[in-house]
């Protein structure tokens, strides 16, 4: 499965304990994320992530440019809700495209968790 992960600045600590959380389950899948996010799961956990550019300069869009060539089955986006954001236009379209095409998105960690959970269970649940 291919699982994109993607925190904004203020909801990076909650991304990166959720990511130890589940890294038994996340290292059995490809895992993509958004520049810093990556790199800070990279450092904090053994997990390999491909990393897009930070979400201002464009990652949002190239995680959306994968959902609608349908090569993501998952996504994680802990958005900070209390935030403005100047790239908001770009976090929109992204998770719009989440429901053009049906992918799970997950934007908190409790429903991240129960997805992982699903994921446990049966690890093509997602897959389309
Ligand atoms: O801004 C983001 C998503 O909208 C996240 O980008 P970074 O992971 O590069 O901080």
């Amino acid at each position: 499965m291919h699982i994109a992960l993607i925190a904004h600045d203020k909801k990076k600590s909650t991304m990166i304990t959720f990511v130890k959380e589940n890294e038994h389950v996340l290292q059995e899948h490809t895992l993509y994320a958004t520049g810093t996010t990556g790199l800070k799961i990279m450092e904090a956990t053994n997990l390999q992530v491909h990393r897009f550019k930070s979400g201002p300069l464009g990652g949002d869009q190239e995680i959306g440019a994968y959902i609608a060539n349908e090569k993501m089955d998952l996504v994680v986006f802990f958005r900070d809700p209390l935030t403005s954001q100047p790239h908001e236009p770009d976090v929109n379209a992204l998770l719009r495209l989440c429901d053009v095409y049906e992918v799970p998105v997950a934007t908190n960690k409790t429903s991240a968790a129960v997805f992982l959970h699903a994921l446990k269970q049966d690890k093509g649940i997602f897959q389309r």
